[in-house]
């Protein structure tokens, strides 16, 4: 096998894990929006601003079943004197009242009708009595009603024309009853992100297969197709890759074709057969390597001690983004824009695989699909540490941890095996707690940022 690494193998600068973001969301634009029917549109992110086609409720509506009455009509009504209306129609939900109340009279209505006309309120029928006198359906009141009272008017909810949800808002089940409710049988949404998960490296067998000596099961594949879905995405997994660099650039080629996004996963570090990491160079190479933006440290103010190179852009337009980031997992992770398309070369290692798409991959499916590039960004919380943390980087660190509440206050509790080639704190962590850089780590009950993840 020939051995990829050559001339500028460990010359990569480090970026943070805030400019690398910043690079891969300035990078991507809002993607297609399609149709689809309302029945398919939970969790879907809306393609484009809905309003209210009409006001809503769109008629004064009964809060319960009882009578329709004026309620001046109604005044001094009580258990010992009751106010006797005559009863000249019934309303049942769906139906509208062919004449209006008169005083004196009232109607004896459904939950969720019409309230009639000249009626501004409704009685419940347990505070009603019926009676009759000859022909005449009559009712005695044993409450008075206020003005309003169990008729909700028309618009309180909406007026015709106000924003019901906002484009990239994520469709809920309730977004569902108010689009339903306006007629929306048909809901713009933005396209899935269609996500190509390559995986590199000879050592991986397919999943059914029995280990063999020195090999592994791919598993990170299968974990980046869960992780696409649960993203709203559509994943495509290629087969295995060689480390042949001119093959594994004629597989991202031709899945960007298809694709949105292209995932690698392998080969981003300074091995002999790391081809992730030689394709990158090579954009680099072909750019005439970082001495262009020399002059040009640190674009973001940002504070750290991580020099933040500008991104490279090649003769045939290929931008890399980052080739490193001041991060533990993860620290190889790389990036570049290839044909306009994202393509993410994340780690080998299970847990910096996991954690380079939490940081940089779901927010750019999230962009794609709408979000605001700042809110594309995870979410974060606070928490106190439950335990220590004491080993120091001289990068920031996300350190999986279960999360819990206790006493009404948030805490932190990092899970064993929390190394980069380790998996089995990956089913069990609720989030990332980012430790700063520096040379101690974190004490128990320090309050620390942590990523919420799904
Ligand atoms: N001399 C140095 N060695 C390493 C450095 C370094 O700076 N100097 N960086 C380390 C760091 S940090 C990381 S992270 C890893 C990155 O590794 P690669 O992205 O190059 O990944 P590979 O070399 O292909 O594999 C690493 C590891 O992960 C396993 N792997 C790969 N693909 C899969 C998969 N699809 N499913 C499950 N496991 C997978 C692979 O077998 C290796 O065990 O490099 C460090 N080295
Ligand atoms: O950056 Mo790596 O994932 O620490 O082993
Ligand atoms: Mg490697």
């Amino acid at each position: 096998m020939e051995q990829l690494q050559g001339e500028g193998r460990f010359n990569r600068r480090a970026i943070l894990v805030a400019e690398a973001q910043r690079r891969i969301l300035e990078g991507l634009e809002a993607g297609k929006v399609e149709v689809v029917p309302l029945a398919q549109a939970r969790g879907r992110l809306l393609g484009k601003r809905l309003t209210a086609t009409c006001d809503w409720p769109p008629f004064v509506r009964s809060g319960l079943d009882g009578y329709a009455v004026r309620s001046i009509d109604t005044v001094g009504a009580a258990p010992d004197a009751p106010v006797t209306l005559e009863v000249i129609g019934h309303i049942a939900a769906g139906e509208v009242a062919n004449e209006a109340i008169r005083p004196g009279t009232a109607m004896r209505i459904m939950t969720g009708a019409a309230v009639p006309e000249g009626a501004d309120a409704v009685i419940m029928l347990e505070q009603t009595q019926e009676a009759s006198e000859g022909e005449h359906h009559l009712v005695k009141l044993k409450r008075d009603a206020g003005a309003g009272q169990n008729a909700t008017p028309i618009g309180v909810e909406y007026k015709a024309g106000s924003v019901v949800a906002e484009a990239g808002t994520v469709l809920r089940s309730g977004h569902i009853a108010l689009l339903a409710t306006f007629g929306y049988a048909e809901v713009p949404v933005y396209a899935k992100p269609k996500v190509a998960i390559l995986p590199t490296g000879l050592e991986l067998l397919p999943v059914h297969a029995p280990l063999r000596p020195g090999q592994i099961r791919d598993s990170n594949s299968g974990m980046l197709v869960a992780l696409i879905e649960e993203a709203g995405g559509i994943p495509l997994l290629h087969p295995r890759l060689c480390d042949d660099p001119q093959m594994v650039m004629q597989a991202i080629t031709e899945a960007s074709e298809e694709a949105d996004i292209i995932l690698t996963t392998g080969g981003v570090s300074v091995g002999d057969y790391d081809v992730m990491a030689a394709i990158m160079r090579d954009i680099r190479a072909r750019s005439g390597g970082y001495k262009a933006d020399e002059a040009n440290l640190s674009r973001t103010g940002q504070a750290g001690n991580e020099q933040e190179p500008t991104q490279i852009t090649d003769r045939e337009g290929n931008v890399l983004l980052f080739d490193k980031v001041a991060m533990r997992p993860g620290s190889p992770t790389s990036a570049a824009l290839m044909n306009g398309k994202l393509l993410l070369a994340l780690s080998g290692n299970p847990a910096a695989c996991f954690v380079g798409f939490e940081l940089f991959g779901r927010p750019a499916m999230k962009r794609l699909q709408g979000t605001e590039r700042i809110a594309s960004l995870p979410r974060q919380t606070t928490a106190r540490l439950k335990s220590g943390f004491d080993k120091g980087s001289p990068h920031e660190r996300f350190v999986r941890t279960r999360l819990y509440v206790e006493e009404a206050q948030q805490f932190a509790d990092p899970l064993a095996f929390n190394k980069s080639s380790m998996m089995a704190s990956l089913p069990e962590s609720d989030g990332l707690i980012r430790i700063p850089a520096g040379p101690c780590g974190a004490e128990a009950g320090a309050l620390v940022d942590v990523i919420v993840l799904n």
